[in-house]
């Protein structure tokens, strides 16, 4: 598959963050020098790689049940389209979410399955999915989503001790007895048109993610963040075997802040990699549906300290639920529902200012 197999390295003289790179091995064996540099990256930009997370095997067959989907013919893959309603859950095609407050079209093409739909297999809690699909969930999706679920759950326990959050506060959140938003995505863009001084065509617009902890893996560059106090976007480079993960709004809000969900955004990847097809997977882990998403001031000192010191206090008491949260921001990136800056606005999360509920 292009981009999967043989590619052009990335470049080495295009504006390149530096992540810190977590040890997940050492994370499990309680390594106290590791807890606290995840620490620092969960802080400070909200981005680390993650290596030794042991997901290589199931990451390859996920990226080929995207490529298995994506070959579908357009109008098999529309029978399944997340729809204009605010759910996540499904094929979205290119060009059908805004990229900006101009309404610009994204470019990325990609397949969302639910974890819920998952684990419910061959039964389904939300809705059913293509044929390629189908036939991989037993040997490659269900042990992907277990794995990530997993990986993930590791990360979140290290964080709710270091909040000096009663155990298994941030756990309660993410059980699987209430649906959530919780999903796999495979996601394909396509080269970039060889058309001079055409303007950049922003895959995914900037935004932050939705849910609690994001595990990406993704081979071609195209990855930018913008970190705090920075203007320009700088690529975050793939390292062949490193997961790249990142906090999302829930976990910024429940932290009071602490916790960071940065910026981040897909452009076509640089230089020779541009005339390659871009895949990457996520697995978004998010809260249940019906928790309320404000700051858990009245269990940690921690956040309550983090809270009354904020610039804006009022973005942590959201009035939403994840559900909510979740759906509002999927419905207004749709272009169908658009009717001006307004819904793009709408469409915002924690780093987005004002903060539209
Ligand atoms: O494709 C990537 O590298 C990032 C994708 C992303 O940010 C997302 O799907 O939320
Ligand atoms: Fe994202």
């Amino acid at each position: 598959m292009p981009g999967l197999t043989a590619f052009p390295p990335f470049p080495n003289d295009v504006p390149t963050h530096p992540l810190l790179i977590i040890d997940y091995q050492l994370l499990l064996q309680n390594d106290e020098e590791e807890i606290n540099r995840l620490w620092q990256a969960a802080t400070e930009l909200g981005f680390w790689y993650l290596k030794n997370h042991g997901a290589d095997e199931e990451v390859s067959g996920m990226f080929d049940m995207g490529a298995e989907t994506m070959a579908l013919p357009l109008d098999e893959k529309m029978k399944f389209e997340q729809g204009d309603d605010g759910m996540s859950a499904g094929y979205k095609a290119a060009g059908l979410v805004a990229t900006d407050a101009t309404g610009a079209k994204d470019t990325a093409e990609f397949i969302n399955i639910s974890k819920d739909d998952v684990l419910a297999w061959p039964g389904f809690v939300h809705r059913t999915y293509p044929s390629t699909v189908n036939a991989r969930m037993e040997n490659t999706i269900v042990p992907f989503v277990k794995k990530s679920l997993e990986v993930n759950s590791n990360l979140i326990k290290v964080f709710n001790k270091k909040l000096g959050l009663p155990e298994g506060t941030l756990e309660k959140f993410h059980t699987h007895d209430i649906p959530s938003g919780s999903e796999a995505r495979c996601i394909k863009n396509p080269p970039k048109p060889e058309q001079p001084n055409q303007d950049i065509k922003v895959a995914i617009g900037a935004h932050t993610d939705f849910g609690s902890l994001s595990f990406l893996h993704n081979r071609l560059g195209g990855l930018q963040v913008l970190p705090p106090g920075y203007t320009e976007w700088q690529y975050v480079k793939p390292i062949p075997g490193h997961a790249i993960c990142n906090i999302g709004d829930s976990l910024a809000i429940f932290s009071g802040g602490i916790l960071r969900s940065n910026l981040h955004r897909v452009v076509p990847p640089p230089r020779e990699q541009s005339k390659y097809e871009r895949w990457s997977l996520v697995f978004f882990t998010r809260p249940g549906n019906t928790h309320p998403l404000r700051a858990l001031a009245d269990l940690s000192p921690m956040i309550a300290d983090a809270v009354s010191k904020a610039p804006n206090p009022e973005t942590y008491n959201t009035g939403a639920t994840a559900g909510d949260w979740f759906s509002r921001r999927i419905k207004n990136q749709r272009l169908k529902n658009r009717t001006g800056p307004e819904t793009w606005a709408a469409s915002r999360g924690t780093e987005h200012a004002p903060l539209v509920k």
